[in-house]
């Protein structure tokens, strides 16, 4: 890939009515359940990033087709839970820790081997977590030292285990209940703090038995799933950049349509809330099973929070964002319990300590969080590690900063937010490609 450079520069105010892509976590497990059902899955707000995109790839190598008619959209054709094809390919899922860990729960039930392999990042990222309980359950899959590539063996008998999950995490959770649809028996996971249900939502539409409640998910092998038409919800991940921007630029006024509102995926906007933020949530109504609404976001001056615990699961792709609003308000921010942001795309509690600093911001790194003391933002230039998430948090934070801050290693950006720069520019950004010094 090559690389992206970024500068954002003062500007806004943050206007306008805005539709963000399509939800990342509903978009791969889209394609992996339409895939593996029977008959034919039209997806509709499919995310066209590199992440979702790679999956599709992969699954089309395993023998599925897939029709584009349009973008954002994909009709796959189900071979059913068995017709997958075995391929001596490696299997690249690029920068997507969900594309991985679901996919060796996928394929840990597969009569062939395979072999996954990611771009630097992934490699450096734990598997342990998913492959130590589906050896547990019977699968056979080989790691470099608990890391990518992972070498999953086919053929071997899988059987159902109750699996109390360490980490609160819906990956590990999905899995083990992809894995289950082959094994014999009940897999069931009890997670230490509910995750996004997207998995169990969709093995319920698709027509699988399946039993939940927040935090606990039970399924048995040895059902079909019927092909469903999938509407993807606008990613509220991806929004979060917009709605701190709009919270922290003065004189914003912003509306992003259509946000997945899933519980789960919505702690930034308690947290915010409590921080003094103007938010409001209008025209609620239900998509494709799930809670979506259009969010109307004012400025109005921040407060710093102690964060509270329970709510850190629930946003836990945005902390980067949630650094920069911490950042611009009043006062001192204390976010603990977050250790899991270590095993990211990159560090990201490091990464934004990093950044933040080299923009002026006081910040203290904790082993789980960091306390960030409000005040001006300077300019500066700062690496986001090739890190998506960082790269757009430091978009917001050049446009409240007093100089420009120059954003190293960008691309990646295309992962999970493609036309992030024309759309962020659309309401006020200043964002353009780094000049090469
Ligand atoms: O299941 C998913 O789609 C995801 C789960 C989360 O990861 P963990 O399960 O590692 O918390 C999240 O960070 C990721 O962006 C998407
Ligand atoms: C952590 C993320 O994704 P993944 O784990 O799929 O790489 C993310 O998108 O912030």
């Amino acid at each position: 890939m090559t690389r992206l450079d970024w500068v954002s520069r003062a500007g806004g105010p943050v206007r306008g009515d805005i539709a963000v892509p399509g939800d990342k976590s509903v978009s791969h497990r889209a394609l992996m359940f339409g895939a593996i059902a029977e008959g034919t899955t039209h997806i509709r707000g499919f995310l066209e990033g590199e992440d979702t995109r790679a999956t599709a790839a992969i699954l089309g190598k395993l023998g599925v087709r897939f029709d584009t008619p349009a973008p954002g959209e994909r009709v796959v054709h189900g071979v059913g839970l068995h017709g997958l094809r075995g391929t001596t390919e490696p299997l690249d899922c690029g920068n997507a820790g969900t594309g991985m860990r679901l996919l060796a729960g996928l394929l840990a039930g597969q009569g062939f081997d395979a072999t996954l392999v990611g771009d630097a990042s992934l490699s450096g990222r734990p598997m342990r977590r998913v492959t130590d309980p589906l050896g547990q359950m019977g699968a056979q899959i080989d790691t470099h030292d608990g890391k990518p590539p992972l070498r999953i063996h086919g053929g071997r008998p899988l059987k159902g285990i109750t699996y109390h999950s360490p980490v609160a995490s819906a990956q590990i959770k999905s899995a083990l209940l992809l894995a289950g649809l082959y094994a014999e028996g009940t897999t069931e996971v009890i997670e230490p703090h509910p995750t996004r249900d997207y998995t169990e939502s969709m093995l319920k539409a698709f027509g699988w038995p399946i039993e939940y409640s927040p935090g606990k998910a039970k399924v048995q092998g040895g059902h079909a799933l019927r092909a469903v038409d999938v509407d993807v919800p606008a990613d509220f991940s991806s929004a979060a950049f917009f709605i701190v921007a709009a919270c922290v630029v003065p004189g914003s006024a912003l509306r992003l349509k259509g946000v997945g509102l899933n519980p789960r995926r919505t702690g930034l906007l308690a947290a915010l809330e409590l921080m003094g933020a103007d938010i409001a949530v209008e025209n609620e109504r239900h998509s494709g099973g799930e809670a979506i609404a259009d969010l109307v976001v004012r400025h109005r001056p921040l407060h710093g929070v102690a964060l509270p615990l329970d709510i850190v699961p629930d946003m836990i792709d945005e902390f980067p964002a949630l650094f920069v609003a911490a950042a611009c308000a009043e006062g001192m921010t204390t976010i603990r319990g977050a250790a899991e942001l270590r095993v990211k795309e990159s560090d990201r509690i490091a990464t934004m300590a990093n950044g933040l600093k080299a923009c002026g911001v006081m910040i203290d790194e904790l082993p789980d969080g960091a306390m960030i003391r409000g005040g001006p933002i300077g300019g500066g230039s700062v690496d986001s590690h090739g890190d998506h998430r960082i790269a757009m948090s430091f978009a917001i934070a050049g446009l409240v900063a007093t100089a420009p801050i120059t954003i190293g290693d960008c691309a990646n950006v295309a992962t999970s937010f493609p036309g992030f720069v024309e759309l962020a520019n659309g309401v006020g950004f200043n964002l353009g490609p780094a000049l090469p010094p």
